[in-house]
């Protein structure tokens, strides 16, 4: 078979993905809070069930990451994602306002497509399935090609679970013919409304440029700021725990450390007993021509991996503890690829002499993750406020950036995509959830008189009362009303019978003009002129000219 008829069908299956989900989309936008809420809780109860076969798939096929990291973020996409989001209110009525008087409606956006990355393969389609379909949304899932038969298998595990539960056929499916052309094929298909595009920034390109909303995950490199406050054991103890989570494959992983002069040493002496190896010069550069391709772009080679495999394949000696490779950076930039991200377990080390120097540094190292994650280590709360202008949209403190990115030690919603707002390129800049999958209608009732609503604007009667005036002339009668309200001794008074306002200039106007919407002549045969004429005397009068 040619290369050329293998896009073929594999473009082909991507149509026929496409049209079984729109009419999955069909039937789910019709379903029930319970209803939903039975299929969730099945795809949860399924995703814990097969939560460490997934894991070990998805090591064994990508070599990424550890078995029983990867069987937690199973767990965390899937039985604590339910408990998370199970109250959320994401069908029909969600919420009224009773003094604004609106009601607020939500509506499944319609098919979604998602791009897996090769780093979460599994616990990324469990996540976006559960999110997408708490808010009655199919979902089709293009898996990475380095990762296609983990992802495939959780996508057959996910639909099951939801069709047994009483889900329409197809609503969690996933391309199995991969190629780049029926990738294509899909986001460009018009029956995906949005794409979700969590991985390598290739993809996550593609998928804004396919012309329809998208969500994407920039790339993070999350500095973690060790200020002259923390509590130094702690903060390495945190860094540690995150770092070496699935070998740091999630994005808010720390990618380097900033200590000050004055606590350097303590940092040192901490990471060491915690198990980090400090690489000399020549140690680093070895380990930097293994970790990037065209020197600064991550091999995949090396992503994922542990710090024993790392220094193995570097030629250099590490003790059999050795959970992190440090390697000490005087700068950002090419010349200095630690300064970009990693995702494996190796760190960047920087010093600086206060938290101005810091504040700058983190900035420079955001500029190759914008928009992500970075962390901060304080016990002076002045400082952390300091850091909130940071171009990161999560700035954690006191806690792992992997733990605290992903809602696990923190207060953030739990989530495998990430956010980057617009300063990464994305649409959003919070933890991506249900309510981001949903479109949010207004059932709104009128609280103020639409017909008097100009004339008892207090601000625009503050308006020049010839611009005023002038105004009136191309508008309707309410206008009269409200020149006249100008001058209380000029009120027109109006007779009902004839359904005019006689006003004291002798001029008399309809009330009622639907037609044009200007004021109109009367029986007395006003003509627009003589309109205009009435209008100066009124402005002069209420001048008191
Ligand atoms: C909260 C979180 O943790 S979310 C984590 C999300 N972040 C990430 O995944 C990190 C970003 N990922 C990356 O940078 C990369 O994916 C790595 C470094 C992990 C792995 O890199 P690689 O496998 O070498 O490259 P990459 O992922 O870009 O893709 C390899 C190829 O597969 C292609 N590919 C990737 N996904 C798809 C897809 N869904 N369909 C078709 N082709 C695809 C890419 O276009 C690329 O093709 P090319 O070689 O012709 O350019």
């Amino acid at each position: 078979m040619s290369e050329f008829d293998f896009d073929l069908s594999s473009i082909q299956d991507a149509r026929d993905l496409a049209r079984k989900g729109l009419v999955a989309e069909e039937k789910l936008k019709n379903y029930t809070f319970e209803e939903i809420d039975k299929i969730i809780k099945a795809i949860a109860e399924a995703g814990e069930a097969h939560a460490k076969e997934l894991a070990e798939l998805a090591v064994e096929e990508t070599g990424f990451g550890k078995v029983k990291d990867k069987i937690y973020k199973n767990h965390m996409a899937s039985g604590l994602l339910y408990e998370q989001i199970k109250n959320e209110q994401t069908i029909g009525i969600i919420a009224a306002d009773e003094k604004a008087q609106t009601l607020t409606v939500a509506d499944p956006v319609g098919l979604i497509m998602g791009i897996v990355p090769s780093t979460n393969p599994t616990s990324t389609v469990l996540y976006n399935a559960m999110i997408a379909i708490k808010s009655r949304n199919p979902i089709i899932f293009s898996p990475h090609p380095k990762a296609a038969k983990c992802s495939l298998r959780t996508i057959e595990i996910v639909n099951d679970a939801a069709v047994n539960a009483g889900a329409p056929e197809n609503i969690v499916q996933g391309l199995s013919k991969l190629s780049m052309e029926a990738t294509n094929e899909l986001m460009h298909s018009k029956e995906v409304k949005l794409i979700i595009a969590t991985g390598g920034p290739g993809m996550v390109k593609a998928a804004y440029s396919a012309g329809k909303p998208a969500i994407g995950v920039g790339a993070g490199n999350s500095p973690a700021y060790i200020e002259r406050s923390a509590d130094v054991k702690k903060a390495v103890r945190n860094i540690m725990a995150s770092k070496t989570f699935d070998n740091g494959t999630i994005c808010a992983s720390e990618q380097s450390i900033i200590t000050e002069t004055c606590n350097r040493d303590e940092v040192i002496r901490e990471l060491k007993a915690q198990g980090a190896y400090f690489m000399n010069k020549e140690e680093t550069d070895k380990v930097c021509k293994l970790l990037f391709k065209n020197g600064t772009s991550m091999n995949a080679n090396y992503v994922g991996r542990s710090a024993k495999v790392i220094a193995d394949a570097a030629h250099i000696n590490v003790g059999p503890y050795t959970r992190v490779l440090v390697g000490e950076q005087f700068g950002v930039g090419p010349e200095f690829p630690l300064s970009y991200e990693k995702l494996t377990s190796v760190l960047g080390f920087y010093t600086v002499e206060n938290w101005e120097e810091a504040c700058d540094l983190s900035i420079e190292l955001l500029q190759n993750g914008i928009g992500h994650t970075m962390s901060l280590h304080t016990e002076d709360k002045e400082i952390a406020r300091k850091f909130s202008v940071k171009p990161a949209s999560r700035i954690l403190i006191n806690t792992g950036g992997t733990m605290g990115g992903t809602g696990l030690s923190t207060g953030l919603p739990i989530a495998l995509t990430l956010g980057c707002g617009t300063m990464g390129g994305s649409s959003v800049s919070e933890n991506v959830g249900p309510k981001h999958l949903i479109n949010i209608k207004k059932l709104v009732y009128g609280i103020k008189d639409a017909y008097t609503l100009v004339e008892n604007d207090e601000l625009f009667k503050k308006y020049h009362p010839e611009e005023f005036a002038n105004y009136s002339t191309n508008n309707c009668e309410l206008t009269f009303d409200n020149l006249a309200g100008l001058k209380n001794d000029k009120l027109p008074e109006y007779n009902s019978s004839k359904n005019y306002f006689e006003y004291s200039t002798g001029c008399n106007v309809c009330k009622d003009n639907k037609e044009d919407k200007r004021p109109s002549v009367t029986e007395e045969g006003l003509d627009l002129e003589a309109l205009q004429k009435m209008l100066d005397e009124l402005v002069h009068a209420f001048k008191g000219e």
